[in-house]
Formats: C-alpha cells, sequence, structure tokens
C-alpha cells in the first residue's frame, strides 16, 4: 500500500531528496488500483503507458525541466476525451468508442507533467448522485462499502480516496464534483462557469457543466485550477478573466461575512450530524471573530425542479446526436433507418438516461415549453437575482454539501426523486454559475464523511481558496 500524500508539494520533497520517483508512485498507485478493484472506480487502467509516462518525468525532474505537476497522478473521469483512449460516459451506447481528439483539460495537465493512470467510473452522461446508473455497475465508498460514493464523479472520488492516484478530474453538473467528494472526505471544487474549457467533455447540461478537481488539499486545487484555467478557442463560452497564480497566491483571510440557509438547520430532510457539522462550523467561525448570519432562501423549494427542467431540456438536445449511425452503439436488431435511431437508443442508453430524454423532450415540446422550460429559466433569474443580492452583503454562502452522508447502495433505486434532492444545496452553485466548493468537515459517528461547501462571487476563485485553507485548519 502506497502512503498517501496531502499535497503535490510533499511527493516533490520526497522526490527533491531521492526518497521516491514518479516510476515508484505509478508503481503503487496501480498496486492499489489492483487491491481495490472491488470498489470498481476505474472503468479502466492506462498502466503500461502511466508507467512508461512516469519514466519520462522522472528523467525530466532530473534535467531540471519538468513542468508543474511532475509527481501528480491523476484520473479522469470517463466522460473526459484522451485521443486514442476510450471514452464511454459509463454507457453502453459508447461503450467501445475510442476519443478522436484530446480534451483541452487534458491537453493541459500533460503538459504540466501530470501522469493520466485510467479513467474513472461515473453516472451513465453524468445523470445521478450515487454513481448507481453506471452500465458498469455502481462504485463502492471506500469508508463503508455498502455505501455509495456519490455521483456523478464517483469513481473519481474514490479513486482519491482509496489511494489509486493523488488527484482526480470530474465534471460538476448540478454538484458531481462537490457531493461525491463530500462523501469520500475530500477537496472538490467547482470553478464559476466558463473558467475552464469543456472542450472535449462529452456534454450533458451545457448551461452548467463545469470541470473540476477532487483532491485532498486545497493547494492542488488551486493548482489543478490554474493549470485546467483560461481561454480556448475551441470553447465559446469561456470568460477572458486572467488566470492567476491561485496556488501561489493563496494567503490568509481577514474576517469575512457568512451567511448560511437558516433552511439547512430547520429542514427536517437534513441528516442530524450534518446540522450538528454545519452549527460546529458556524460556532468556531463565530469564535474566530467571522460575521456569520442566518438567511432565508425564499426561492430554495424551487432550486431542484428548476435544476431537473432545464437540465433534462438541455442533456434530450445533446444526447440527440447518439442516434447509432454517429457514434457507438448500433443495434444489431436495427433494419431501416428509424429502427436505427430507436433501437439503438432503446438498447444502448439505460433508464435513467431514457427517463431524462423524455422528461427533457415534453418540456421542450409546444404547448408545454412555456409552462415548464421558459418558466424554468425565469425562475433561473430570480434564483441568480436572489444569490447575487445575498453575496453583495455576504462574502460567501455556507451550507452542506450534501443533506446527508453518503446513503446505503440501493436505497435510492426506486424514486429517482430521493437522488435528484440530494442536491438540494449544490444547485444553487450551478444555476447561478457561481464557484463553489466542498470541503471535508469530520466524519459522523459511523466514520462516513461530511462535507460543507461554501459559494461566492463570480471569478472570486482566489477568495474562495484562500478562505478554504483556512476553514480546513479550523
Ligand atoms: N451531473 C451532476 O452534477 C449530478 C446531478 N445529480 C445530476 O444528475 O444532474
Amino acid at each position: 500500500m502506497t502512503k498517501s500524500y496531502t499535497s503535490l508539494n510533499e511527493i516533490k520533497n520526497e522526490i527533491a531528496i531521492g526518497k521516491i520517483t514518479v516510476l515508484k508512485l505509478v508503481e503503487g498507485y496501480i498496486g492499489n488500483i489492483t487491491e481495490n478493484a472491488r470498489l470498481n472506480a476505474f472503468n479502466e487502467v492506462f498502466a503500461a503507458e502511466a508507467l512508461e509516462e512516469a519514466k519520462k518525468i522522472d528523467a525530466r525532474i532530473k534535467q531540471g525541466i519538468a513542468g508543474k505537476l511532475a509527481g501528480m497522478v491523476i484520473a479522469i473521469k470517463d466522460n473526459i476525451c484522451y485521443k486514442g483512449h476510450k471514452v464511454s460516459a459509463s454507457s453502453k451506447i459508447l461503450k467501445d468508442f475510442t476519443s478522436v481528439y484530446t480534451s483541452t483539460i487534458v491537453e493541459r495537465l500533460l503538459a504540466e507533467d501530470a501522469v493520466i493512470i485510467g479513467r474513472c467510473n461515473c453516472d451513465e452522461f453524468a445523470m445521478g448522485a450515487a454513481n448507481e446508473n453506471s452500465y458498469f455497475g455502481h462504485v463502492k465508498n471506500f469508508a463503508d462499502e455498502t455505501r455509495v460514493s456519490g455521483g456523478s464523479s464517483g469513481g473519481s472520488a474514490v479513486a482519491v480516496q482509496a489511494n489509486m492516484c493523488h488527484a482526480a478530474i470530474g465534471t460538476d453538473t448540478g454538484g458531481s464534483v462537490r457531493q461525491p467528494a463530500a462523501f469520500c472526505g475530500l477537496v472538490g471544487l467547482k470553478p464559476t462557469y466558463g473558467r475552464i474549457s469543456r472542450h472535449g467533455i462529452i456534454a450533458y447540461a451545457s448551461s452548467f457543466d463545469q470541470v473540476g478537481p477532487i483532491t485532498r488539499s486545497v493547494e492542488d486545487a488551486a493548482l489543478l485550477l490554474e493549470v485546467m484555467a483560461g481561454p480556448d478557442e475551441y470553447d465559446g463560452t469561456l470568460a477572458n478573466n486572467e488566470v492567476a497564480e491561485f496556488s501561489k497566491n493563496i494567503k490568509a483571510p481577514g474576517k469575512k461575512k457568512i451567511a448560511y440557509l437558516q433552511e439547512a438547520l430547520s429542514s427536517p430532510g437534513v441528516d442530524a450530524d450534518v446540522k450538528n457539522t454545519l452549527v460546529t462550523y458556524i460556532e468556531k467561525l463565530r469564535a474566530e471573530g467571522h460575521t456569520v448570519k442566518p438567511i432565508a432562501f425564499d426561492h430554495l423549494d424551487y432550486m431542484v425542479p428548476t435544476y431537473y427542467v432545464l437540465a433534462m431540456a438541455e442533456a434530450s438536445s445533446n444526447l440527440s446526436r447518439y442516434d447509432g449511425v454517429h457514434y457507438g452503439y448500433r443495434s444489431p436488431a436495427a433494419t431501416d433507418l428509424s429502427s436505427t435511431y430507436k433501437k439503438s437508443r432503446s438498447e444502448g442508453f439505460g433508464k435513467e438516461v431514457k427517463r431524462r430524454i423524455m422528461l427533457g423532450t415534453f418540456v421542450l415540446s409546444a404547448g408545454y415549453y412555456d409552462a415548464y422550460f421558459a418558466k424554468a429559466q425565469k425562475v433561473r433569474r430570480l434564483i441568480r437575482e436572489k444569490t447575487d443580492a445575498i453575496l453583495q452583503e455576504y462574502d460567501f454562502i455556507l451550507v452542506p454539501t450534501a443533506p446527508e452522508p453518503a446513503f446505503a447502495i440501493g436505497k435510492q433505486e426506486k424514486d429517482p426523486v430521493v437522488t435528484y434532492l440530494s442536491d438540494i444545496f449544490t444547485v444553487q452553485a450551478s444555476l447561478t454559475g457561481a464557484p463553489a466548493i466542498s470541503l471535508p468537515a469530520g466524519n459522523n459517528s459511523r466514520g462516513l464523511p461530511l462535507g460543507l461547501q461554501l459559494l461566492t462571487k463570480h471569478f472570486d476563485e482566489q477568495e474562495l481558496l484562500n478562505f478554504s485553507k483556512y476553514f480546513l485548519e479550523l
């Protein structure tokens, strides 16, 4: 079992004194992956290639020409394209599909000498909050293997949690980086909408989808953010905002004003340990001289429905490209064009994906468009305005990342709404585009990790990271 390192700096220090090499690290992680195969975190391990890359990076370190991420071994979610490697979105429809180009983020990680060790299991097309919607089966939480990993980037989170890699990259549409990070006791960052290129990321809901790191430390999250962020000619939704050296600029924050949603403490749907943890941190922050106040968020009940109406509508459009002709699986039973579409899609997509395509198509259809889709767009605007108004007055909004810790595998199979509700605290950042981070906040009495989330103003990641580092040391 390879030792786990909290930050890349620790690894770099050990490399510098000759205690470890990148090759040894990769060998160790591959050993851990083999030992923990039952967790089902990886859809594929790029073992031979990672070992070769590690040797090259060791040589570059010796020559003094290695990049910022030399020594960092990273797993990527299986919806991120890497030329010549399979990318399946954990779906039967893309099971045998090979990427024809590399995503911008993978290019940037490789350019800084990260090693990519494999692609991680996730919910099919990133649709889910428990990694139970994967064609390749569910992922087990390393803290308790009868429990879910969270999702949709569940494999990515467990890969880091069980020390099968140093860090992982996930995608977050409505909480898919933050919630599994919380369930696995890790740091999960969703940057501002427009910070990181989605070129080469399999689209789910394009007005929400973001790439984000899952790490053990805030410093590593900052480092991965600065490497991946910034303009990209292939993604027109990116902002031109300057990308600072977030990791180097981390400094102690001053006294802050923090709002927390009072519903997080009053709602019967929030687990008692989650509430207690929130209260503990509120008290710690107050004791440190920060202003922490409860606020009411009238639109809380509308957040999950608004998110799901819009995400499903966008998904129904994005997933129309999987038609049995252009991409992936084609039904052997198809006889003509129409049956190629019907049979390939019916056989290729899983239950949850089909549910969302149907609901998404419904809310976009004539006669229902205004009642659902257009209305949800308006509510989204209201939520954004209300959130911006809070952030005029406060530096951060503090909430639990999820209403409960990792739940039992199989618990929510019968009722998808239970899973949707698990996004109650994460979708605010998704609907508004604001950056948000999930931070580990200890374990409950059964040893299950709990996470708290901080949300702040658009493009204020530096402040968010500064405060997060401090928060973890409270
Ligand atoms: N993709 C995500 O961010 C997860 C969210 N629970 C969803 O299913 O949409």
